[in-house]
């Protein structure tokens, strides 16, 4: 068994604060759109008057897939390694983004299958990659528990470290096919509708993904109802680290900032474990691999910006991260119609 974690529900009250708040703002009510509900979801994640999102941290986790040996990418293996030595040399889309934004960017070997030491990469290997789950449980259920333990770890640390909001991220090649055979179970869509061409595999290759996803939920039969089953029968280690650090960030009330497929499905499992987690959780953007729109929906969420991007990493979570804190300056810093004495609704 897993640590329990202690999740409070939103505070719905801060939220109806911050509403009326709002409203006294000088703009005709609900103006600001979507601006003004990510103000009210933070007000109810924090429980403050005046939210702050910043610094923010970003996690991302890194981990290989033994289904990955079936030709389910279009990209080899090696290229996890390579990425993380990508991501310590600061060359990655998530470095750049997350340098506009201010982030200091966390590498975490959760399990990748090649070993490396670098200074400032967190060794939490739990194992050299999954199994291919075609062919045998992807780990066990403690080496499950142990990711999501790892995800927690290392997301009380970056809170404890300051930060206010939390952006997850991932890489592992072959992760959109173990997302795709999660979210069907979660979901209980048919795999044809959660796939999609991840790295951008051909149409062939699509096809082949779809029949080692069914074969693979055929042999492994994960139970729907219960999330560990099915991270440890065809999930993946990152995943697992995701789901903790989710968990994590909501015990402590700090709002979390999900990338694309790979960071939502992690979020729903972590939703399907403790069902109010949901209210701690943004969706960056629509990412444009095909399950993400099932994911998105199944946890009732609307994604902040859609930008047809198809990478990973927490990229599409730092791209939004402005928008948080243009909510929390909203707040903070404009006039009240009072305080402007400007004459409020007729
Ligand atoms: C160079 C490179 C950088 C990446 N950064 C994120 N991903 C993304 O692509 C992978 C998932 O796609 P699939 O399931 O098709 O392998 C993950 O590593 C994901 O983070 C990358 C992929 C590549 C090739
Ligand atoms: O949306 C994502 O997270 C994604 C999509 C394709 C490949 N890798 C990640």
């Amino acid at each position: 068994m897993g640590k329990v974690y202690n999740i409070k529900p939103i505070n719905l009250l801060q939220g109806e604060k911050m509403t009326d708040y709002l409203n006294s703002l000088t703009k005709p009510i609900g103006s600001l759109g979507a601006v003004e509900e990510i103000a009210i979801q933070l007000a109810q994640i924090t429980g403050e008057d005046f939210p702050e999102v910043t610094p923010t941290g970003i996690i991302v986790f890194a981990a290989d897939h033994g289904v990955a040996s079936e030709g389910v990418s279009a990209y080899p293996q090696e290229v996890t390694v390579q990425m993380v030595h990508n991501f310590l040399d600061g060359g990655a889309a998530i470095n750049v983004l997350g340098k506009q934004i201010g982030a200091k960017v966390e590498i975490v070997d959760i399990g990748v299958a090649a070993d490396m030491e670098r200074a400032e990469l967190h060794m939490k290997k739990i194992r050299h990659g999954t199994a291919n789950f075609l062919k045998e449980n992807a780990m066990t259920r403690d080496e499950a528990w142990q990711a999501i333990e790892v995800g927690s770890d290392m997301a009380t640390r970056v809170i404890e470290n300051g930060a206010k909001c939390l952006i997850i991220g991932e890489m592992g090649i072959g992760n959109t096919t173990s997302s795709s055979a999660i979210l069907s179970v979660l979901s209980g869509l048919d795999v044809a509708d959660v796939i999609g061409a991840g790295t951008g595999i051909t149409p062939d290759q699509l096809k082949w993904k779809e029949q080692v996803i069914r074969q693979s939920l055929q042999e492994r039969n994960p139970d729907p109802n219960d999330p560990i089953d099915i991270l440890s029968k065809v999930g993946g280690l990152e995943i697992g680290g995701m789901v903790g650090a989710i968990l994590a960030a909501a015990e402590r009330k700090i709002p979390v900032l999900v990338d694309g497929f790979i960071s939502t499905v992690a979020a729903l499992l972590a939703q399907r474990l403790y069902p109010e987690v949901k209210g701690y959780l943004f969706i960056g953007h629509q990412s444009m691999e095909a399950g993400h729109k099932h994911a998105i929906r199944q946890l009732e969420k609307k994604p902040i910006l859609d930008l047809g991007l198809r990478l990973g990493e927490g990229t599409g979570a730092a791209l939004a991260f402005p928008i948080l804190k243009a909510a929390t300056d909203i707040v903070k810093d404009m006039a009240t119609f009072e305080s402007a004495g400007i004459a409020e609704k007729i």
